[in-house]
């Protein structure tokens, strides 16, 4: 067995975190080049706990790719994918990718002397969902996130939706769309501001049928006019698997932006702007050299503080 893959018991006590967020969804991060520190999915809840712990949605191990198996098979097609980024939830559940995690992962990296980026020059990272390639932006960093794919793709083509959501303070259950960008979203679309303020996020919303491994889900209002300045806009708020309510979700915005320019048609913009309660980030379409549709994701990504626990 991998060194990496044996659940390290040994005590917390002196490990070095960093704590840091991308549009308000924020990270415990841990740097373990060597997969020496493999916490149990319970000591992450735990750090996680916004209570009893640090506080964070979502724990990231930054470890080399070659002490993970799942790594060292991304390593085998793209050996320039050296870094990792091992992600749980907040609940100590894993999930394949995240998209405000991967812009923090390389400004932690950066922080931590790990790596050199320097503007125009793009970092390759091993994800569960997949290599992503992230340079320097205008406003932080962009990531391509790779294709986004129909989660129901016959049901989805045919009626352009394909489950129904229900939501604490929405009335009726709400037809959806499901989208796996890595990992899965069913994207809701609500009618104004005042019915996505409405909604109530406390508990899960429920989801029939829902994806297998479950679902992030995301309320979506598109802006009026919709597309200003060559660039659609809609505002969302979202329930992620794993968490619960978070202030942003990276993953989930492009899922909203291409259930959006879906359901908009032929003559929907390639660039989107997704307004969440913690900030913008903007999502791009563009053909990627085989021609299929890829999706771009920037926003910011602050390192908030280091720490070492007690
Ligand atoms: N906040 C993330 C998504 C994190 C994973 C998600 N909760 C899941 O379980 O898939 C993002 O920015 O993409």
């Amino acid at each position: 067995m991998n060194t990496a893959e044996m659940i390290d018991e040994t005590p917390l006590t002196g490990l070095r975190f960093s704590k840091g967020h991308g549009t308000g969804n924020d990270f415990i991060l841990i740097a373990d080049p060597e997969g020496e520190r493999n916490l149990t999915a319970e000591q992450i809840a735990n750090l996680c706990n916004r209570h009893h712990g640090i506080g964070a949605d979502g724990f990231i191990r930054a470890i080399r790719s070659r002490r993970l198996p799942e790594g060292a098979q991304i390593l085998a097609v793209n050996p320039g994918a050296e870094w990792f980024m091992d992600y749980s939830n907040g609940d100590g559940t894993c999930s394949e990718m995240c998209g405000n995690g991967v812009r923090v992962f390389v400004e932690f990296l950066v922080a931590q002397g790990l790596v050199i980026l320097d503007l125009g020059e793009e970092l390759a990272i091993g994800t569960r969902g997949g290599v992503k390639t992230v340079a320097r932006s205008e406003n932080g960093y962009r990531v391509d996130m790779g294709p986004w794919e129909f989660i129901f793709p016959e049901k989805a083509r045919e009626r352009g939706m394909d489950s129904l959501v229900e939501a604490a303070g929405l009335e009726v259950a709400r037809p959806a769309l499901s989208i796996s960008m890595g990992n899965p979203h069913t994207v809701v679309a609500l009618a104004d501001l005042a019915e996505l303020e409405g909604t109530i996020l406390f508990t899960a919303p429920k989801v029939d049928p829902e994806p297998v491994h479950g679902t992030n889900v995301e309320f979506a209002v598109p802006a009026e006019p919709l597309v200003s300045d060559g660039v659609g806009r809609i505002s969302m708020r979202v329930h992620e698997r794993g968490v619960g309510e978070t202030l942003s979700c990276g993953t989930g915005a492009c899922a909203a932006a291409a259930a959006t320019r879906f359901w908009a048609g032929d003559q929907a913009p390639d660039i989107w702007d997704v307004d969440i309660p913690g900030g913008i980030v903007r999502v791009r379409f563009f053909a990627g050299s085989d021609g299929t549709e890829r999706v771009e994701l920037s926003g910011p990504a602050v390192i908030v503080a280091d720490g070492v626990l007690a």
